[in-house]
């Protein structure tokens, strides 16, 4: 039987995230402990758990036909890969900082200063755009050290929160690209397994729909009805259906996660009681 082969992150970040979309996707993996490549008992997949840097060259070979992997390592090694999904988890950014003292005014304050980054090409492509050239010193981690220890005068790294540039006594100039885990394609995948890729993606956009939603139960009494309804999207519209206790209904809708506690104020002040807000496993359009 034809499989498809997949690539996750072996360890680090997005290793866990990863396996977890999958598992919400109902595809189980055996997982041995230290194994580096594993199958499913109910999806037709293999899992090839590989470092993350290594992933792109693996997609350009055909070695492996997909992959789940931060879009900021494409972007760095260039590789002409297409992205299926864009899976909502890892996000960051991949910017460029200078000691908190520095008084940075433009990208021209570059010119010819020392970099320290594990993201040379990303950085090259950036500056040589903008017509600067500076000394790129490529270093595989701890990239926010580099100008306590005299190693460079910025940097270039990937930044989430900040804390680790506050740390540093550093700040973020210049955000170069933003990213976040995808799904990406390997440009020689088979028609056959392009097949299973299809049938994954379906999954995973159910999951992400879902991941992105809540679904909300609440009642009203029915001369507010009207009202409570013109707050509520609903994936058609909401349901309504009549309460035991004459003269009040129950209204079922989904809301967008991001938005729901504003509704939930509007819904209070419109009448609404006893909501109920549940989270949703799958949603499939
Ligand atoms: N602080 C962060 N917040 C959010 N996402 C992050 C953060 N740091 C890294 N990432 C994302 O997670 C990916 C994996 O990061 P991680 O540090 O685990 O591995 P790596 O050193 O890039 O890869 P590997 O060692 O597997 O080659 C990064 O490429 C980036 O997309
Ligand atoms: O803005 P923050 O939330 O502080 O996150 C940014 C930090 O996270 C990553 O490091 P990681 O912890 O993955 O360590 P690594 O350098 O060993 O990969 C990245 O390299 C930054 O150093
Ligand atoms: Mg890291």
């Amino acid at each position: 039987m034809t499989k498809i082969r997949i690539a996750i992150q072996k360890s680090g970040r997005l290793n866990e995230e990863s396996l977890q979309i999958l598992k919400d996707c109902g595809i189980s993996i055996d997982n041995g402990k230290d194994q580096l490549k594993a199958s499913s008992r109910n999806f037709p997949m293999e899992v090839f758990y590989l470092r993350n840097g290594d992933i792109p060259q693996y997609l350009r070979d055909g070695v492996v036909d997909i992959a789940i992997i931060g879009e900021n390592v494409l972007v760095e090694k260039g590789e002409d890969i297409s992205i299926a999904e864009k899976l909502g988890f890892s996000k960051c950014k991949v910017s460029l900082a200078v000691p908190k003292s520095f008084k940075y005014k433009s990208i021209q304050d570059f010119e010819g200063k020392r970099i320290a980054t594990s993201y040379p090409n990303t950085v090259n492509n950036y500056l040589k755009d903008k017509g600067i050239t500076a000394d790129l010193h490529i270093i595989s981690g701890s990239v926010e050290i580099a100008p306590n220890i005299g190693l460079a005068d910025a940097i270039c790294d990937i930044v989430s929160s900040g804390s680790t540039l506050f740390k540093n006594n550093l700040k973020e100039v210049e955000v170069m690209l933003t990213s976040e885990a995808v799904l990406a394609v390997s440009p020689k995948i088979s028609e056959e397994r392009r097949a299973l890729l299809e049938k994954l993606q379906f999954r995973i956009q159910s999951v992400l729909r879902a991941r992105g939603s809540k679904y909300v139960l609440l009642n009203a009494p029915n001369e507010k009805l009207e009202e409570v309804l013109s707050l509520l999207p609903g994936m058609r519209s909401p349901t309504v259906l009549p309460l035991a206790e004459k003269g009040w209904s129950s209204v079922h809708t989904v809301i967008n996660k991001d938005s729901f506690w504003e509704v939930i104020d509007e819904l209070k002040k419109a009448g609404a009681e006893g909501i109920l807000v549940c989270p949703i496993e799958k949603m499939v359009l």
